[in-house]
């Protein structure tokens, strides 16, 4: 299976590659930025004589006649102008940027700031969130690959809210992520005297990836209340902790809930519950496509905390992306992307 890449010399790009070139089906059949003709490894040296191919042009015609799948990997309000120019054509399109997340074209437009994507293209994507809709994502012609904090979020969420077990107002999700989540470009915020040594918190209740966890929260409990969702940067390269905190109707111990997670995700590779009284920390999925889960019930507050991890990059981005492909073509969803953790 051909593979091309549009926006290949970012860090979400880059990692598509670190999985495609060891992929057993896809082979990485173009890449391409806005920087055509240069070579991959002038950007990433690390890439030499594993990748070494020039970025080319890019054509919607051309790359449709030639790949089976394009991935892109560019920045919302392009990947959307993207996504309209491959829809209707020969290819299955996987896109990483928000653009085709939220339904709600005006909803975009208030969050995101750009023009939504067409409706033609709105209407066909699919929401690529693997371990809850295996079924669509399958049948999927264009997919709309989810937010990193929203897949660390929801799959933290996800037994809770599908069962009807949350309290629907108060859900707190204090959510916290490396510096590559912000990509590559240069900025103070994310610049290495600013952010060495230090904790921020930024886009307090304006973050662009909250209607697009309230819009899954709604799928699975139309009752459920706005939720308080806070975002800081860590001086780490990779890597996000959610700690969410919700209250249940009923009560519930620790032991029962993990119980009710393992139920839950039996059969999905990627998620690993800890055992009561046992939380994951980032290093411990770092590198690899896995979220990891951990809870605990405050029988003092009569609340719940959960902590989800993932690496932004991969399970938060390219990796849940190839997790994506394999199942849209029919593969093992695992297919290509058995990374162990890189620790320490
Ligand atoms: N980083 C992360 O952890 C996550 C990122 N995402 C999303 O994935 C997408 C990529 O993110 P990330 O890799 O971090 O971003 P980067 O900023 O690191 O990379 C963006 C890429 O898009 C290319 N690009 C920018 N503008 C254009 C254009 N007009 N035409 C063609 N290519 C263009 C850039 O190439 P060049 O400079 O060579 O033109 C670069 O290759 C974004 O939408 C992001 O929101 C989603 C989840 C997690
Ligand atoms: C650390 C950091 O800055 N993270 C970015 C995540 C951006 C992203 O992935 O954007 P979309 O998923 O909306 O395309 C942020 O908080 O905006």
């Amino acid at each position: 299976m051909k593979a091309a890449i549009i926006g290949v010399t970012g860090y979400g790009g880059g990692e598509l590659i670190r999985i495609l070139t060891d992929h057993p089906v896809f082979r990485i059949h173009s890449v391409h930025s806005s920087r055509e003709g240069m070579p991959v490894t002038e950007e990433y040296p690390h890439l030499y004589t594993i990748f070494e191919d020039s970025l080319e042009k890019i054509d919607s015609d051309k790359i449709a006649a030639e790949a089976d799948i394009v991935f892109l990997a560019t920045p919302s309000g392009v990947s959307g102008r993207l996504a309209e120019a491959f829809s209707g054509k020969p290819i299955k399109v996987i896109d990483l940027s928000g653009d085709l997340r939220l339904n709600d074209p005006g909803e975009y437009e208030s969050w995101y700031g750009h023009k939504a994507a067409g409706s033609n293209v709105l209407e066909k994507a699919v929401y690529g969130l693997s371990e809850w809709n295996r079924e669509n994502i399958r049948k999927a012609e264009i997919l709309s690959n989810p937010g990193c904090y929203p897949t660390a979020t929801l799959l933290g969420l996800g037994p809770l809210a599908d069962n009807g077990l949350l309290e629907p107002a108060g859900i707190i999700v204090d959510a916290k992520s490396g510096l590559s989540g912000a990509g590559k470009s240069l900025s103070k915020a994310t610049s290495f005297t600013e952010m060495n040594e230090n904790l921020k918190i930024y886009k307090v209740n304006e973050h662009q990836h909250i209607p697009e966890i309230q819009q899954q929260l709604a799928r699975w409990d139309k009752h459920i209340r706005p939720i308080t969702f806070s975002t800081h940067l860590i001086p780490v390269s990779r890597g996000i902790m959610a700690t969410i905190y919700v209250q249940l109707k009923e009560e519930m111990d620790t032991e029962s809930l993990v119980d009710l997670y393992k139920e839950t995700y039996a059969g999905h590779h990627f998620v690993r519950i800890r055992p009561a009284g046992k939380y994951p920390a980032i290093k411990e999925v770092c590198g690899s496509n896995f979220c990891d889960i951990g809870m605990h019930a405050d029988r003092r507050t009569g609340r719940l905390t959960i902590v989800s991890v993932i690496d932004n990059l991969m399970k938060g981005a390219a990796g849940q992306a190839v997790q994506n492909a394999n199942l849209m073509f029919g593969l093992e969803e695992n297919a290509g992307l058995n990374y162990v953790p890189v620790y320490p």
